[in-house]
């Protein structure tokens, strides 16, 4: 399967993706991590897009696309992937329907996970983010890490990520409205779209995810 996974930040994608990849034996793709893993090797990559991710800001499409094709052309993903913030804009989206027509190959749905704008600057502002699984993240406000600043699941040292300022989350949720959101319209008109919640429970989240791609496949 090939899916995209949609949604403002702090939507969860991230969660979700390492979940919902694993349940469907498919890579998780984010360009994010990617960015962050360029960043934590201090790369020329990871300079440069450090920058426009501190400010909230989208990485330039000529670095972001040859990054997101050249992993996507790795063997893991020849049979499918689970794309996480990738594409994030509309030319991004164009440059991946080319890029996988030119393979004879498509997506098979756009996953849309929607959430209260409210809850999303309350989610980031108090998460914490493990160095050693960017999967597992805690929320100080609410489901606060047993012993500050270690890992509950691995361990891990927790930190919270450079962009998560509330004044950059909120800069990264009008960069979402403005050129993200018209991606999940251009992708309706392929009618490829599937929208959930991503309210309640992490797990109660990925149930709901899987159902709705099952039933999509199954309606197909
Ligand atoms: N496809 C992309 N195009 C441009 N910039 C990107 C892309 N993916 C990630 N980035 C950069 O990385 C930052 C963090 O992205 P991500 O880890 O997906 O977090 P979130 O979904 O919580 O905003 C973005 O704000 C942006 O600067």
């Amino acid at each position: 399967m090939r899916i995209v996974l949609v949604g403002p930040p702090g939507a969860g994608k991230g969660t979700q993706a390492a979940f919902l990849a694993k349940n469907l034996s498919i890579p998780h793709i984010s360009t994010g991590d990617l960015f962050r893993a360029n960043i934590s090797q201090q790369t020329e990559l990871g300079k440069l897009a450090k920058s426009y991710m501190d400010a909230g800001n989208l990485v330039p499409d000529e670095v972001t696309i040859g990054m997101a094709k050249d992993r996507m052309e790795k063997p893991d993903a020849e049979n499918g992937f689970l794309l996480d913030g990738f594409p994030r804009n509309v030319s991004q989206a164009e440059a991946l329907d080319e890029m996988l027509q030119s393979e004879s190959m498509k997506l098979d749905a756009v996953l849309d996970l929607e959430v209260p704008e409210e809850e999303v600057v309350k989610r980031i502002a108090g998460r914490r983010i493990c160095r050693k699984d960017s999967s597992h993240v805690f929320h100080v406000t609410y489901s606060r890490p047993k012993k500050e600043g270690v890992c509950d699941a691995c361990g891990g040292e927790l930190y919270q990520r450079d962009d998560d300022s509330e004044e950059t989350v909120r800069k990264r949720l009008e960069v979402y409205h403005t050129q993200t959101e018209p991606i999940i319209d251009y992708y309706k008109a392929q009618g490829l779209v599937v929208t959930i919640s991503a309210l309640g429970k992490v797990e109660e989240v990925t149930a709901r995810a899987m159902e709705a791609l099952q039933s999509d496949e199954d309606g197909k």
